[in-house]
């Protein structure tokens, strides 16, 4: 551990009266890719007078975080808002994901033990990061969960794109291992926020939520200028405890989708989308989304022996050398009697959780689960998938794309 003098300055503004007293801090991750608009959302936040208060992390690459931290902040005298200032932290040594986790884990740690609880903490990451190193970090950690566990929970992991450049990016991102970092961010996240949708046209608009759709089906798309979008929509979503947003998965012969978007007259409007594809691949990456019947216990302990092997060994069970990467998977897994459990995984880590409160529905409906990552297809997914978890892939149900 990396001694105070290494922890990033904490910059103080004028502090709201704490209303959190237990219950452990929703921590919201937004990443996106450079000059997407991370830090216009970030500024839409805490401007709004939603009575929260809000801790703010901005891990910036370079030197950018004085300029930064200028741009959000909201404390200014002239600024109206000033009463509900919050706690900037700013950390500005080096990517979070990558070179600065020791110190920037500290940092957050004597945040909360100076400033004791927030009702939420936003986390900024760089343009170039990687989510899912972060996201581990705050999940399913051992070690932090003995520390600054205790009083975080990780909310969700909102990846800001560029409704101008974002397309190009995404297609030109194409680093060497055939995963860039936009392609990345947008699979590792949990919603979209897809910025600028007022300097593109409609058509623009539908392509580009197509590629992202096609990296990840499973995180809704909501169309910003501003980043002006309903904070419930990204705030509170729970997204590592409660029931993936998933769509249907599609049965059956898939063909080239085409979207009909004649109801869609107003750009900037919350966009949830659902188009054909479930398995797409771009630039390497691809989907695959399949329906998961209802599992008695060996099926069940199946699932999870396939699920660790993916994730684990990087390989399908019963296939030969490790091609897959997966970094991202959700699912929601229905057993024969009744109960419901809640896939959630980011890269080797993943945590199959019992959903509470759900053993009493009527009708069991059947799971669903989303791979979002390299070589699915190649490894012949779907056909091992159904072989382990399920009499047949009939009874599974489930196809690719
Ligand atoms: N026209 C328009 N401009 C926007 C919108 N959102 C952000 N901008 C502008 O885009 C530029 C980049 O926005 P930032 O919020 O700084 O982007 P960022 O993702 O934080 O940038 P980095 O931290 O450098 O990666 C700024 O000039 C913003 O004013 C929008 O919806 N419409």
């Amino acid at each position: 551990m990396e001694d105070d003098e290494d922890i990033p300055a904490l910059i103080e503004h004028t502090p709201a009266s704490p209303r959190r007293t237990s219950a452990r801090v929703p921590l919201t991750i937004i990443c996106g890719f450079l000059g997407a608009g991370k830090s216009t959302l970030l500024k839409r936040i805490l401007t709004e007078r939603h009575g929260y208060r809000i801790a703010v992390i901005m891990n910036e690459f370079g030197d950018t975080a004085d300029i930064e931290s200028k741009t959000v902040n909201v404390s200014s005298p002239d600024d109206p808002t000033a009463e509900q200032s919050e706690e900037i932290l700013e950390l500005a040594n080096g990517c979070l994901c990558c070179s600065i986790k020791d110190s920037g884990v500290a940092a957050i740690e004597k945040l909360m033990q100076r400033k004791g609880a927030f009702d939420h903490i936003l986390l900024e990451t760089t343009g170039l990061a990687d989510p899912g190193p972060i996201a581990s970090m705050f999940w399913q950690n051992e070690e932090f969960a003995t520390g600054l566990g205790r009083d975080i929970s990780l909310d969700g992991v909102i990846c800001v794109v560029d409704a101008v450049f974002g397309k190009q990016q995404m297609e030109e991102d194409h680093s060497e291992d055939g995963i860039g970092e936009s392609l990345r961010q947008i699979a590792g996240s949990d919603v979209i926020i897809l910025n600028k949708v007022d300097l593109v046209d409609a058509e623009k608009l539908e392509d580009t939520e197509d590629l992202i759709h096609g990296i990840n089906p499973a995180a809704p798309i909501h169309r910003t200028t501003r980043g002006n979008v309903d904070l419930s929509l990204i705030m509170g979503i729970s997204a590592f405890t409660s029931p993936p947003q998933l769509q249907p998965a599609h049965l059956g012969h898939h063909h080239a989708h085409a979207h009909d978007h004649d109801h869609c007259t107003d750009a900037d409007h919350t966009h949830t989308h659902t188009p054909d594809p479930t398995h797409y691949e771009l630039r390497g990456i691809s989907s695959l989304q399949v329906t998961c019947p209802i599992l008695d216990q060996t099926r069940f302990d199946r699932l999870d022996e396939w699920i660790r092997t993916v994730l684990w060994e990087n390989r399908i069970p019963e296939s030969g050398s490790g091609t897959l990467q997966v970094l991202r998977c959700k699912g929601l897994v229905t057993r024969d009697s009744g109960e419901q459990y809640v896939l959630q995984g980011v890269r080797s880590i993943y945590d199959l959780a019992k959903l509470e409160g759900r053993e009493d529905i009527s009708v069991p409906q059947l799971g669903k689960i989303v791979l979002i990552g390299k070589g699915l297809d190649e490894n012949k997914s779907l056909e091992q998938f159904c072989l382990w978890t399920c009499a047949s892939p009939d009874i599974a149900g489930g196809t690719a794309k």
